[in-house]
């Protein structure tokens, strides 16, 4: 018997809205989708939202992750030398969204929905019961075609800006974001840094100024003070990455990487309840 997939009703922009009413901020880690294997995945999936995971950012493995640095890089390589691929993946979350309380956003380079279609591409990531896709490389301009078909499957098409995005443009970018609006903390690649640039401050506030979409910060973040500064300076969430990826990349086993990352992110969440 064919089973349907029963996604958690609430999407992104619903999430930040209920977090909203509670005074809180969202948590929300990102994670290689087949990084060691795809049923480590799975249960890493499970894992982040029994932690308190407010909405998972799922990477979709590819050979050319130019945003990204040496960590993620590496999560990559290894999952593709693994065999996984987007069918896999969605296969994956076929069975294991059902059992989550807490939205998923997929993360893809612009090659791969490309390859499949954009259309075919977004019906199948919305039949898998996704709510939400952030693609790093594709300019403002060049996201209509996503952004209608996103529309069309009630995925929400979350847009990215950066400290060197001009402010007429960054207020193009906000508008057209769904579900929340994506601030890269700094320039270069994805990575844990030591420290987060005190100019987010001042770039959250100009993104307020001008939209009133949630917005969560990314890039370099990877210590409990680090989510607790970004979330005294305003931001509706923050986004950690690499950090979490190098925990499970790293482990002897999925087992121990498993345990590291309910402990860590523990540790993330603790610090902004
Ligand atoms: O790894 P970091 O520095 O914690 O950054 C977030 C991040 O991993 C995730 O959002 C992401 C992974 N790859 C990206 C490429 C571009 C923008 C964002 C991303």
């Amino acid at each position: 018997m064919a089973s349907m997939v029963v996604a958690p009703a609430v999407g992104l922009s619903e999430t930040f809205t209920r977090l909203k009413q509670k005074g809180k901020v969202a948590f929300i880690p990102y994670i290689t989708a087949g990084d060691p294997d795809l049923s480590t995945t799975a249960q890493a999936l499970k894992v982040l939202d029994s932690c308190g995971s407010d909405i998972i950012e799922l990477g979709v493995p590819y050979s050319d992750p130019l945003a990204d640095g040496p960590v993620i890089q590496a999560a990559a390589t290894r999952a593709l030398a693994k065999g996984t691929n987007f069918n896999a993946i969605i296969s994956m979350l076929k069975e294991v969204v059902p059992q989550l309380s807490c939205p998923i956003a997929l993360f893809s380079y612009y090659n791969p929905i490309l390859k499949r279609g954009v259309e075919k591409f977004m019906a199948t990531i919305k039949d898998a019961g996704v709510h939400g896709l952030v693609v790093p490389d594709v300019p403002l301009e060049e996201t209509g075609i996503l952004r209608k078909e996103a529309v069309k499957n009630k995925i929400e098409l979350v847009l990215l800006t950066t400290p060197t995005t001009p402010t007429d443009r960054m207020k193009a970018i906000v508008e057209a974001s769904e579900g929340f609006v994506y601030l890269v903390s700094s320039v270069g690649v994805t990575g844990a840094r030591s420290s987060i640039s005190s100019r987010v401050q001042s770039l959250l506030q100009e993104i307020k100024k001008a939209t009133d979409k949630p917005v969560a910060v990314g890039f370099g973040i990877s210590k409990p003070e680090h989510v607790k500064q970004i979330a005294g300076w305003g931001a509706d969430g923050v986004i950690v990455g690499s950090a979490m990826v190098k925990i499970l990349g790293e482990a002897k086993s999925p087992e121990e990487g498993l345990m590291d990352l309910e402990n860590f992110t523990k540790s993330l969440t603790a610090a902004i309840s």
